[in-house]
């Protein structure tokens, strides 16, 4: 049975969500609410959560509900990630979430048009379906994927895409971590603009 997702964001797939603290990019560090939605057709051959792909397999539940789980919790930050969370209208959770005091931040790969009201927005630009045009002058950070050393030429073809105060980090893949965390250090030394960003929830083993 497939999911017929209405457009006025009031239904969600829900793949999980989480009290945990934010482990990559810009907000390293902070306590946030995670909203983890079901549904990508990115395919990102190295993706960590290939369980999220299918949305037909996560309930659909009302933004109300997820509102109301997120405001249980001191941290006033939510991190709304998938999956590829733009696939669904997000204005009406974000406006839910902001008019509660609850700070919104998205970690997306850009693929769909851009919803939602966010006081942060992560970039995750993919090969494999690029970001459509207009996301790059809204993004707070760029956080590109290195695999291999190709990675450096896609992430300064974004680079240019952005706004100039656009954070700029360079995440290593989980699994080619061993080889290319010294690619990127020289690279960050090199080009310092950039920074390193790690995935710390991987080694402090939360969420
Ligand atoms: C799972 S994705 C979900 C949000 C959105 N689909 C996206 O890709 O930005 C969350 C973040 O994890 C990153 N990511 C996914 N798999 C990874 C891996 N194997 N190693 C490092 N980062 C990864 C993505 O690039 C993105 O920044
Ligand atoms: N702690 C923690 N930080 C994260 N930052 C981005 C994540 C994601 O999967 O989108 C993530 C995640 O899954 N856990
Ligand atoms: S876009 Fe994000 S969720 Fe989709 S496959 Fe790539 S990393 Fe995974
Ligand atoms: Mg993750």
């Amino acid at each position: 049975m497939s999911h017929q997702v209405p457009e006025d964001g009031t239904l969600l797939p829900l793949m999980e969500e989480f009290y945990t603290i934010q482990g990559e990019g810009y907000n390293t560090g902070k306590a946030a609410y995670f909203i983890r939605l079901g549904g990508c057709d990115v395919g990102c051959h190295w993706c960590d959560v290939k369980e999220s792909w299918n949305a037909d397999i996560h309930p659909l539940t009302h933004a109300d509900q997820i509102v109301a789980n997120a405001e249980k919790y001191p941290g006033k930050a939510v991190v709304i990630t998938g999956g590829e969370p733009l696939i669904y209208n997000l204005d009406y959770l974000t406006s839910q979430l902001q008019s509660r005091g609850i700070k919104t931040f998205i970690e997306t790969s850009g693929a769909y048009p851009l919803s939602g009201t966010w006081d942060w927005i992560c970039l995750s630009p993919k090969k494999f379906k690029a970001p459509l045009p207009g996301i790059g002058s809204v993004a707070g950070e760029l956080k590109v994927i290195v695999f291999n050393k190709s990675d450096f030429e896609f992430a300064e073809k974004y680079a240019e895409l952005v706004s100039p105060e656009c954070k700029l980090y360079l995440q290593p893949e989980w699994s080619k971590a061993k080889e290319v965390t010294p690619l990127i250090i020289d690279y960050v030394m090199a080009h310092p603009k950039w920074e390193i960003s790690l995935q710390t929830h991987k080694f402090l083993n939360i969420p």
